[in-house]
């Protein structure tokens, strides 16, 4: 059975915050591998400022780059764009994988926003990862009023598959401030120069 680890994200660039955190939880949870789930539009965040998917693909996959970890444009091809959405379609896809979906603390902040977050939960395990600046949020989250009495102690994190659901686990790795907002205030043109430049998405 093989273990990944599912991150999504706009990837708007890539950049090695994603790389390392994603190798730190591939080590803390177990995994054979992570895909990160290039997302054709985050439904919560504006179009405007978006690079086109195949670029922020293309620097996913530059930026996983002899790793574990595969960069998947799959919400594209599957058509689906909720999160909830795509899960429910890989799980059906990929019977004899288990998947455990990963994401930063500033997204567990906003998950009460996500169509169907409860429905999430239910499908598969939880592996939150600290990101500076946004812990104490990321606690106090809604969501977290009722994923709590659902949270396995980090120590237990390589048992995930044996967790019924909803589960959840915070991790904590050294803390990465890299953030692709900060990437993007100092080169807001990075896009241009990146191979897959000039293809539509
Ligand atoms: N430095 C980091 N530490 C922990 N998690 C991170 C880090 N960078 C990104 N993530 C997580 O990776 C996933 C995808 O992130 P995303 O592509 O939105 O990057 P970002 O840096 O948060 O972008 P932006 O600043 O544009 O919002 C999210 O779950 C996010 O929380
Ligand atoms: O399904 C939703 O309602 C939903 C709302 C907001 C964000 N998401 C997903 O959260 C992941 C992180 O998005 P982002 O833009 O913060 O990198 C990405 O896979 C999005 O599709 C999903």
């Amino acid at each position: 059975m093989t273990r990944i680890g599912l991150l999504g994200g706009s990837f708007n660039p890539a950049h090695r915050g994603h790389r390392r955190v994603t190798l730190a939880a591939i080590d803390a949870l177990g995994l054979d591998e992570a895909w990160w789930l290039v997302s054709p539009g985050n439904p919560l965040k504006p179009a405007a400022g978006m690079a086109p998917l195949a670029v922020r693909l293309a620097s996913a996959r530059a930026m996983a780059r002899r790793t574990p970890i595969r960069a998947s444009d799959i919400e594209a091809r599957l058509g689906t764009r909720y999160t909830a959405d795509t899960l429910r379609q890989l799980r059906r896809r990929y019977p004899r994988k288990r998947f455990v979906w990963l994401m930063g603390a500033d997204n567990l902040a906003q998950f009460h926003r996500w169509r169907d977050w409860r429905g999430i939960a239910r499908m598969m395990p939880i592996a939150v990862i600290a990101r500076p600046g946004y812990d104490d949020d990321a606690l106090a989250a809604p969501a977290m009023a009722w994923l709590r009495r659902f949270q396995h102690p980090r120590s237990a994190a390589k048992t995930w598959t044996t967790w019924s659901l909803p589960a959840i686990v915070l991790l904590r790795f050294r803390p990465d401030p890299t953030s692709a907002t900060a990437l993007r205030a100092v080169d807001p043109d990075w896009h241009r120069r990146h191979p897959g430049a000039g293809r539509s998405s």
